[in-house]
């Protein structure tokens, strides 16, 4: 089966699109991927909205990041020299502007409109797996730890951790199959916002700010102290669970922003390796994925505060760490396609195995 997973994240970075071919045991080979930046102007007005913008904006959104979908699937088409009719389905995560699964209703919103993306592809696309999973119960993510099992499931326990704009851990059992996930706390989001902020860049390439500063630990531990970190797993977030206007709320800061940016990168490293210590069920290794895995210095706070437990990237078992999340929609939008149910029970707490997701026709 050949699928193109298309995953846009909280970073607001654009979209990443990979074509994966899955042979008949379901494991993935990477046939192409591609990835579009967002345009400046939309990743600042994505930021700003949440449950309260108004509705207009999200629909004109919803229909523009269609076409924005689209041209990517066409220019890896054309990349790949793949045709349409070999193309099985398309898996749409969408953008996340809003997750809610404590409201109630619990709700989540991702948007991107698949019934545009299938007309204008002329491709089967499978979207809105999130509600699915709300829908039967559960928190609607994360859902990574399904594909994070089929992709680095091996013979030891092993935790797998995406660093995208939120952290989120994946706990794998000695069989390869998914005991747990949950959303560990911040990943990149504080330390690009405060990049943002003092530098104008839209990250802080390999950690270099951050490695200048000193880690304020009284701050830090103030940073550690929020409820969120000791709650235990079923749990997830939203990007602005954790955002400036929270950090604001924390005395005690360090003058030097530099300072600042250390002490936010140690509140990643530390906040994930204390989730892994308390909810990781021991792991022999642990992979890490996602765009953080491209910050040096995070990866290297990390691999300090493991050992002698190894930190893996996702290069090392064979998938770029980038594309992770785009190849494991991918894998989800077959799953759908072929009629699976994926037990998420002890992952969101959903009430039984469902099939996820729902299928927009050519
Ligand atoms: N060389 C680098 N040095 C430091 N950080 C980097 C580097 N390359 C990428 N990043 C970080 O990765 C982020 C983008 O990662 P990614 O694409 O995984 O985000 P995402 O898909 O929005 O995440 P998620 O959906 O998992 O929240 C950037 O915003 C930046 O923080
Ligand atoms: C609501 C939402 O989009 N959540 C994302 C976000 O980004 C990382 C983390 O928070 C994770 O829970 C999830 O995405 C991944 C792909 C997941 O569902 O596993």
């Amino acid at each position: 089966m050949r699928m193109i997973g298309l995953m846009s994240g909280t970073s607001l970075d654009g979209v990443d699109a990979a074509l994966v071919d899955f042979d008949a045991r379901g494991r993935p080979t990477l046939a192409g991927q591609i990835h579009h930046d967002y345009p400046a102007e939309l990743a600042a007005q994505l930021r700003t909205i949440d449950g309260d913008s108004p509705l207009r904006t999200v629909l004109m959104l919803d229909a523009w990041l269609a076409g924005f979908y689209a041209s990517a699937v066409e220019a890896l088409r054309s990349a790949t020299g793949t045709a349409r009719q070999d193309i099985d389905g398309i898996a749409l995560h969408g953008q996340t502007l809003w997750h809610a699964p404590g409201a109630s209703p619990p709700v989540t919103c991702q948007i991107g409109d698949p019934s545009r993306l299938a007309e204008t592809t002329g491709i089967p696309v499978i979207a809105d797996f999130r509600q699915r999973d709300l829908a039967a119960g559960g928190e609607g993510a994360p859902l990574a730890p399904l594909f994070h099992a089929a992709l680095f499931g091996c013979d030891h326990r092993r935790c797998v951790v995406n660093i995208g704009g939120v952290a989120n851990i994946s706990v794998l059992d000695a069989g390869g199959q998914p005991l747990s996930g949950f959303d560990a706390g911040p990943g990149n989001t504080l330390m690009d916002a405060w990049a943002r902020r003092h530098l104008d860049l839209p990250f802080d390439r390999d950690g270099r700010w951050a490695a200048s500063g000193m880690v304020d630990t009284p701050f830090l531990e103030r940073l550690l102290a929020d409820p969120y970190f000791r709650r235990p797993p079923p749990k997830s977030i939203d990007i602005r669970t954790f955002d400036l206007a929270w950090l604001e709320k924390h005395s005690g800061a360090p003058q030097r922003p530099a300072d600042i940016q250390a002490t936010l990168l140690a509140l990643t490293a530390v906040s994930i390796v204390d989730a892994i210590d308390e909810w990781g069920k021991a792991p022999e290794d642990v992979v890490i994925t996602g765009g953080g895995a491209l910050n040096t210095e995070l990866r290297r706070a990390i691999a300090a505060r493991l050992t002698p437990r190894p930190l893996l990237t996702g290069e090392d078992e064979g998938i770029p760490a980038t594309l992770v999340e785009a190849t494991g929609f991918a894998w989800l939008g077959r799953a759908t396609l072929r009629g699976d149910r994926l037990d998420l029970r002890s992952i969101t707490g959903a009430r039984r195995p469902v099939i996820l997701g729902g299928v927009y026709p050519a």
